[in-house]
């Protein structure tokens, strides 16, 4: 691996009772964001043309900023968290309990948030990445150094197909192979019947080059009984893995289809925080768990998480929530620390918005996407796309 370049420590902050001071939460503000997306992304329970996210933004006693997103799909239809819940949540409960506490003890701030807040992940995980990134850069220092160092600088990249036209899936996926972005793909099913989404699948496979990998999320969107009807399918049409294909209640049915399938079940929607993914991998409810901070609440919960299933032999899926440059630089930020990303990261967000939210995105090149350097989060919102597409009320 390449070592990640490290700028000098500000020597300001050198000392310990320094930094509390230094890093001590002077505002927190959070704002939605509708973000148009460069085409219809559908799945089972849900269809969006408009990213929401909260943008959060930290100011420390030093006058340093810090910024996070934290994403939702449809409103809260992917998960309970709507960016107008989590705003609520935000300005009311998250936020006063913080203020006046350092940015740079972030396990306190989990705590405190947690006294202030139940679940409410998304909405937690968008400040934790604001106080990463801000302790970062008074620092001087990338969050993944925080976060125990990197042992990656980039992932392999995969690209989600959900317009639910088969023409348009084809076209699109060839044209990400063709500019060396992505060539990996998930495919989303469960919006349309069983087998109007497979035919979708089989004319992917059929127009990919030979052995491309095809991911299928089903988003819950099957019954068991779907599942064992339409699993022949998935075997013979070659899908490397299978996502959430059963309701995220439904750990006793997960564990079934997994115990029954050729093919690796991924855990998304069922496991949110690390007593579900201990309990998920204890039942054997899949053999890949996917990791998202919007599920998981902040980059300690993630890891958390992660070590549960490395502990259990259940192997790490990159996820994502369709995260501008914002959330997936912090998402990068921590997978850079973790012994292994064994299924790459599907972070594409970046590329689905018709404008990313920052002023240096993510780098997508052979077929990876590559570790932002710099200190904090890497990157930098640009104040003019966050206020083009802020709410206002
Ligand atoms: O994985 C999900 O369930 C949510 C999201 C992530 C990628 C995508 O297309 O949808
Ligand atoms: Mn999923």
């Amino acid at each position: 691996m390449n070592s990640p370049r490290i700028a000098a420590p500000d020597p300001a902050a050198a000392a310990p009772g320094d930094l509390m001071q230094a890093t001590a939460l002077r505002r927190i503000n959070a704002r939605i964001i509708e973000a148009p997306t460069r085409r219809k992304h559908k799945l089972s329970n849900t269809s969006v043309a408009h990213q929401g996210y909260i943008f959060v933004e930290v100011e420390l006693e030093n006058g340093v900023t810090g910024h996070g997103e934290g994403s939702t799909l449809g409103g809260p239809r992917w998960a309970e968290e709507s960016t107008e819940a989590m705003k609520a949540n935000i300005d009311a409960y998250l936020a006063p309990a913080l203020l006046g506490h350092p940015a740079c003890n972030l396990e306190q701030a989990a705590t405190l948030m947690a006294r202030a807040c139940k679940r409410n992940y998304a909405a937690k995980s968008a400040i934790d990445m604001a106080l990463l990134d801000a302790t970062g850069k008074t620092l001087g220092l990338p969050a993944h150094v925080l976060l125990g160092g990197a042992r990656a600088t980039s992932f392999s990249a995969i690209w989600a197909l959900a317009s639910g036209d088969a023409g348009q899936e084809v076209e699109e996926a060839k044209g990400m192979i063709e500019k060396g972005w992505f060539n990996r793909f998930k495919i989303k099913l469960g919006f349309a019947d069983p087998a109007t989404d497979l035919n979708r699948l089989a004319a992917l496979q059929k127009a990919l080059p030979a052995g491309t990998d095809i991911i299928a999320d089903v988003n819950q969107g099957w019954s068991e009984g779907d599942f064992i009807r339409y699993l022949p399918r998935l075997v013979d049409l070659g899908v490397s893995l299978v996502e959430q294909p059963l309701p995220a209640d439904q750990m006793a049915g997960m564990a079934r289809a997994a115990d029954r399938s050729p093919i690796p079940i991924m855990m998304d929607e069922g496991v949110f925080t690390p007593a579900e993914a201990f309990d998920g991998c204890t039942r054997a409810a899949g053999s890949v768990l996917s990791l998202k901070l919007c599920k998981h609440g902040g980059v300690h919960a993630l890891k958390q998480v992660a070590g549960i299933a490395n502990a259990a032999g259940v192997q790490l899926y990159g996820g994502c929530l369709l995260e501008s440059s914002i959330g997936a630089a912090a998402h990068l930020q921590v997978f850079a620390t973790l012994p292994k990303l064994h299924w790459g990261t599907e972070h594409f967000g970046p590329k689905i918005l018709i404008e990313d939210l920052v002023t240096d995105g993510l780098r997508y090149e052979d077929y990876r996407v590559h570790l932002p350097e710099g200190p904090g989060l890497g990157i930098t919102p640009d104040p003019e796309r966050i206020e083009r597409y802020a709410r206002k009320d």
